[in-house]
């Protein structure tokens, strides 16, 4: 459970370009006490509504830093920021690269990708979890923050039962848009298939983008 022990350790502004060349705020925050010990922030955008609108993005450097189109994490960042500068919200980033196996082994893991394996039997095939997040840390940081009720920008119906679970008041979830391609459509497949992403897929590259 989250502990009471968590504190906010800094605040300190950060301008921000987006992708499409426009600017936004954001109030980043570091945390003391945190109980796995890394290095997760929160950006907070304006002011946030009495239930804020919540994105918690789990780190992928491919997808976030570099544009990988193997996954689609970098666009549904990309439209979260977007989103939390026009409406107010938080956004946590975890530090959970790889669903929590980490860099290397997420890159292993796609080298069995590439040889057949889906993305979570890929991760059981190196001796991981299919999925090894929790979300004690996100709690922990909401709480440190003051936010108990929040709404939830995701297509993860775990991540929602998971903070429900750790006390967080999961009012309402909104999904992201669906950012499918020829390079990612087998893995949007397999988390729609495996662990309920709530994800319509059409053929690639034709679904809705918002
Ligand atoms: N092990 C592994 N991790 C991956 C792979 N593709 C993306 N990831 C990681 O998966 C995490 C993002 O999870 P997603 O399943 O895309 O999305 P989600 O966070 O469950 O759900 P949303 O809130 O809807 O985005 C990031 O930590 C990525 O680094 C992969 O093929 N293998
Ligand atoms: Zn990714």
């Amino acid at each position: 459970m989250p502990s009471s022990a968590v504190s906010i350790r800094s605040e300190v502004q950060l301008p921000i370009q987006l992708a499409d060349g426009t600017e936004a705020s954001a109030l980043v925050y570091s945390f003391r006490g945190l109980s796995d010990g890394k290095e997760h922030i929160a950006l907070k955008f304006g002011e946030p509504a009495a239930v804020p609108l919540v994105r918690v993005h789990s780190e992928c450097m491919t997808g976030d830093v570099f544009g990988s189109l193997r996954c689609d994490c970098g666009p549904q960042l990309e439209e979260s920021l977007k989103t939390l500068r026009e409406e107010g919200g938080y956004l946590l980033y975890l530090r959970q690269e790889g669903r929590g196996i980490g860099l290397y082994a997420k890159l292993d893991a796609y080298r069995l990708q590439e040889q057949g394996q889906d993305t979570y039997a890929a991760n059981v095939m190196l001796g991981h979890g299919a999925d090894e997040r929790d979300y004690i840390v996100a709690a922990q940081m909401l709480r440190a923050l003051g936010v108990g009720r929040i709404e939830l920008l995701t297509n993860n119906p775990q991540k929602c039962k998971q903070l429900s679970g750790l006390g967080i008041n999961v009012a309402a979830t909104r999904r992201t848009g669906v950012y499918s391609s020829a390079h990612n459509l087998a893995y949007l497949q397999a988390k729609v298939r495996q662990t309920g992403h709530l994800l319509q897929l059409g053929p690639a590259g034709q679904d809705d983008q918002g």
